[in-house]
């Protein structure tokens, strides 16, 4: 049997201000019960004949109730990619919301602005962690530090 090629999904790091990130937006998933109640970054599955920039676009209206504006991509050590499991890999864009208040409207039941150092300090799904940590790093070095509890 061929191996297939993962499955794209597209996501946004949104954070308050692209030139200065100090808030990281977080929501925790709903379902499926395998992963409710972790933390994820909002986006979903790009589907056939639309452009990855595209695909996170309608995820986050779709998701959040917002519009947003998109700004560097975090390229992941996978071909740019981040790999997420045997199944999916995910590319992953900071970006800033332009019009509207984030609402945890389909997939999620809570989101959160984690404030700069805090941005582990949630549970956030397995192969998120490494790459909200290198975020973290990318943006300064602080927006990585552990809990001192
Ligand atoms: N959206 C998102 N999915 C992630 C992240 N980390 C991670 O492992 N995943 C996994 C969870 C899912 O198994 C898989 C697909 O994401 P998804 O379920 O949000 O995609 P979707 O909204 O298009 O889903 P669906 O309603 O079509 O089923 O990616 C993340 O940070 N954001």
């Amino acid at each position: 049997m061929p191996v297939s090629h993962p499955v794209l999904v597209v996501a946004a790091a949104l954070v308050d201000d692209l030139a200065a990130p100090g808030a990281l937006l977080a929501a925790r998933r709903r379902s499926p019960v395998s992963l409710a109640g972790r933390w994820e970054f909002p986006g979903g599955k790009v589907e056939p004949g639309e452009s990855p920039e595209d695909a996170v676009h309608r995820e986050i209206r779709e998701e959040l109730g917002v519009a947003m504006e998109l700004g560097d991509e975090l390229a992941g050590p996978d071909d740019g990619a981040w790999r997420l499991s045997e199944r999916y890999e995910m590319r992953l864009w900071r970006a800033r919301v332009t019009a509207g208040e984030p609402r945890p409207l389909v997939e999620h039941d809570e989101l959160r602005w984690l404030p700069r150092g805090q941005w582990l300090t949630v549970p956030w799904l397995d192969a998120d962690v490494r790459i909200v940590e290198a975020l973290a790093a990318a943006t300064d070095p602080a927006g990585a530090a552990p809990r001192t509890s």
